[in-house]
């Protein structure tokens, strides 16, 4: 428990993050970076392209750990990840992606899971037959079907339409509300942040520091256009103040 008494999810400090380029310069992306998400709360991760997310992103879930610093999870904690891109395996059908990733979830599970998503008609379907709102689906639902403490989300409706980048969203708060699990949300989309999150994280400056924290108080389903539009305004002003 953190002294104010919220149940800490996970806490991430990056002292140093640099990458070498191709001629030999050090770029230091991240530094003394700390990051803490509460339990069962959706975080969205909002700020300017190339400043660290996915960087940051790869740090939390394990894949880079080339960095000073250090990423406390409670013991057993798992995490389910959404990259940009579905990364489905291609030459199996979406039952099987599911299966694999979860080789310990019922067949009942994954195909409550799949209803929830609107993928029923398309479990035996090869990942090359879907579109790309489908295969983005899949990767939601076999990021969910390990029953994940950690939901890590890396632009997960980027590229759809507007509409059906809304229709997930909304499928992604029903199942986030329902299964309480504590949700890491990078997006470019500020609507979509504060449709979405009970706290948004904003980044600027180089190397990449936090220059907002801010809690969206309005539940979910009560907000408002006017409130929404304050939000706004408020995310796009800072972020202007800080985007160098
Ligand atoms: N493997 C790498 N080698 C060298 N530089 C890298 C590498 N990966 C990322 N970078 C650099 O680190 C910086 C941060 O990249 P990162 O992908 O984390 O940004 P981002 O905020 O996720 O951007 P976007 O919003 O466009 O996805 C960028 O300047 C990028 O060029």
């Amino acid at each position: 428990m953190s002294p104010a008494g919220d149940p800490k999810q996970l806490e991430v400090l990056v002292k140093r993050k640099a990458f070498r380029t191709a001629n030999g310069d050090v770029r230091e992306i991240l530094h003394d970076f700390s990051l803490t998400l509460e339990a069962g709360k959706i975080h969205a991760l909002v700020g300017p392209s190339g400043f660290g997310k996915t960087t940051l992103l790869r740090i939390i879930i394990g894949l880079d750990r080339d960095f000073e610093g250090s990423v406390t999870l409670p013991p057993g904690t798992k995490i389910g990840m959404v990259f940009q891109e579905p990364r489905l395996l291609p030459w199996r059908t979406v039952l099987d992606n599911l299966k694999l990733a979860a080789p310990e979830a019922s067949e009942t599970a994954l195909a409550s899971l799949a209803k929830d998503l609107g993928l029923d008609d398309h479990l035996r379907n090869f990942p090359g037959e879907l579109s790309l709102g489908q295969a983005r689906r899949v990767a939601l639902a076999r990021a969910l079907a390990i029953e994940p403490n950690l939901l890590v989300l890396d632009e997960p409706f980027v590229s759809l339409d507007a509409a059906l980048a809304r229709r997930l969203a909304s499928e992604l708060a029903a199942l986030v509300e329902r299964t309480g699990v504590t949700t890491l949300l990078v997006t470019h989309d500020i609507d979509e942040a504060i449709r979405l999150a009970d706290h948004i994280i904003l980044l600027g400056h180089r190397p990449a520091e936090i220059v907002g924290n801010i809690d969206v108080s309005l539940p979910r389903r009560a907000m408002t256009a006017d409130y929404a539009a304050k939000t706004k305004a408020l995310i796009g002003a800072i972020l202007a103040e800080n985007a160098v």
